[in-house]
Parts: structure tokens; C-alpha cells; sequence
């Protein structure tokens, strides 16, 4: 359902961030993307999220070529991805049930889908009982729950996290990786840039390690494979 074929990034210095990657990611597959600093791994997750566009190669999400997509198409393509950060990016100024419910808003959802599906998801994620809360008032780990619960707002086929304990002390993290491996037995691929080498050596997940823009290791039940 993701296919890269021959990508490669050069930014406008001519660095080249990413070098002739070729990678087949299936519906459900949860893959962890591990490297050093400036291999690549941010460059792969903005050419997901269409930010970036690939020098050469085409890239294919659930059959589409997405370097391909008119403009107008890309707000829709993006619903079908939903993003999770290190620092969480919940509005603060709304409450937990409201972040999770502008995101369907502004995907022109319903009121009665909102009403019907934010507590649905409030409750996978085990916060219907701080719906009312504001960011600022939860732990790191109940934020991440709001914005994991918020990138599955709109059923999204695929869920792209970007360090996303990298805020977490180890047991939040470990109940966030938990949460995350349910997700994709229900079907959602989950893609993951980290450098948390624990959960990558204990998860036993695909690795996909980049280095200086190239795929060096691809493994399905992958390690971390560095020392930092
Ligand atoms: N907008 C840009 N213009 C020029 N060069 C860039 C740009 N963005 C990234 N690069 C370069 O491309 C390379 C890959 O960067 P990228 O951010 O994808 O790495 P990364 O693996 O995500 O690193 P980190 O783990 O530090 O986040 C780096 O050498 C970086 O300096």
C-alpha cells in the first residue's frame, strides 16, 4: 500500500538527503524507521505527507501515485494519514474533546459523527474520563493519547509518528507502544522515526535503517542496530 520506487531528495544546496530508495510497506505493517542524525528519516515522513516533493521516483499510497496528485487533492489525500509528534501539538486553548473533534471538523464531518466518534476514540485510547481537561492539565503521556486519538480521527489507513515517546518517561512510553500495536492489528500501518533503541529491540518489529539517505538494513523483525 506504500511503494517507493527510485526516490531520491536533493535539496535546492544539492544535498542529497535521500538516494534512490526503493521500499514496499503493506496494509497493517508497523515499521520502525531508525538512523542517524541527517540520514534521512524526516525527509521520508515529508515526502509521505506530500511537504516535500521527490527530485525523481514516484511514490504510491493505496495505489496512488501521489507525486501525481493535483493540488487541490492534497488536503484530501493527507486525511488518509494521520501524524503523531515528540511534542504532542494539541491546541491548548481546547479541550480534550474538542481537539480530537476539529479534526474531523475541518474534514467536513458531521455533528453526529463528531459526537458519535469522539468518545469512541477518547475511550480506545482510555481518556473518556478527562474529555473535559485541557493540554495543560494532563501528563505527557495522556497528551500523547489525545493526539494519538486525534490522528485516528478520521480513519486514516496509515498513522506516521515522529519520535513519539521521544517527551515520555519509559512507562508512558512502553503504554503508548502498546497502544500503537493494537492500532495496526486493526489494520492501520503504523510508520515510526525513532532513536529509542529499547523499544525497537523489544517491539521486534520491522527496520527500515537509513544512513546518509540510503535504505542500509531492512529487517522484519528487526533491532536498532546503533549505540546512542
Ligand atoms: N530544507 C532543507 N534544505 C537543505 N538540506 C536539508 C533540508 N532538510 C534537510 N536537509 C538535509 O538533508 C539531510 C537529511 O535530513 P533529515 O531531516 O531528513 O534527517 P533525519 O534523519 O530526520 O535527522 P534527525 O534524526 O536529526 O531528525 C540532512 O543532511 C539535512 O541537513
Amino acid at each position: 500500500m506504500i511503494e517507493f520506487r527510485n526516490v531520491s531528495k536533493v535539496y535546492g544546496n544539492n544535498h542529497i538527503a535521500l538516494s534512490n530508495i526503493n521500499l514496499n510497506i503493506k496494509k497493517g505493517d508497523f515499521a520502525f524507521i531508525v538512523g542517524p542524525s541527517g540520514a534521512g528519516k524526516t525527509t521520508f515522513i515529508k515526502l509521505m505527507l506530500k511537504e516535500v516533493e521527490p527530485t525523481s521516483g514516484e511514490i504510491l499510497v493505496n495505489g496512488i501515485n501521489i507525486t501525481q496528485l493535483k493540488r487541490n487533492k492534497i488536503p484530501f489525500y493527507r486525511r488518509n494519514i494521520g501524524v503523531v509528534f515528540q511534542d504532542f501539538r494539541l491546541l491548548s486553548d481546547k479541550t480534550v474533546y474538542e481537539n480530537v473533534a476539529f479534526a474531523m471538523e475541518i474534514a467536513d464531518a458531521s455533528s453526529r459523527e463528531i459526537k458519535k466518534r469522539v468518545p469512541q476514540l477518547l475511550a480506545l485510547v482510555g481518556l473518556l474520563n478527562k474529555e473535559k481537561s485541557y493540554p495543560h492539565q494532563l501528563s505527557g503521556g495522556e497528551q500523547q493519547r489525545v493526539a494519538i486519538a486525534r490522528a485516528l480521527a478520521n480513519n486514516p489507513s496509515i498513522i506516521i509518528c515522529d519520535e513519539p515517546t521521544g517527551n515520555l518517561d519509559p512507562d508512558n512510553s512502553w503504554s503508548i507502544m502498546e497502544l500503537l500495536n493494537e492500532i495496526s492489528k486493526s489494520g492501520t500501518t503504523i510508520l515510526m522515526a525513532t532513536h529509542a533503541k529499547d523499544i525497537v529491540d523489544r517491539m521486534k518489529k520491522r527496520v527500515i535503517a537509513l544512513e546518509k539517505g540510503v535504505v542500509i538494513r531492512d529487517e522484519q523483525r528487526g533491532v536498532y542496530g546503533y549505540e546512542d
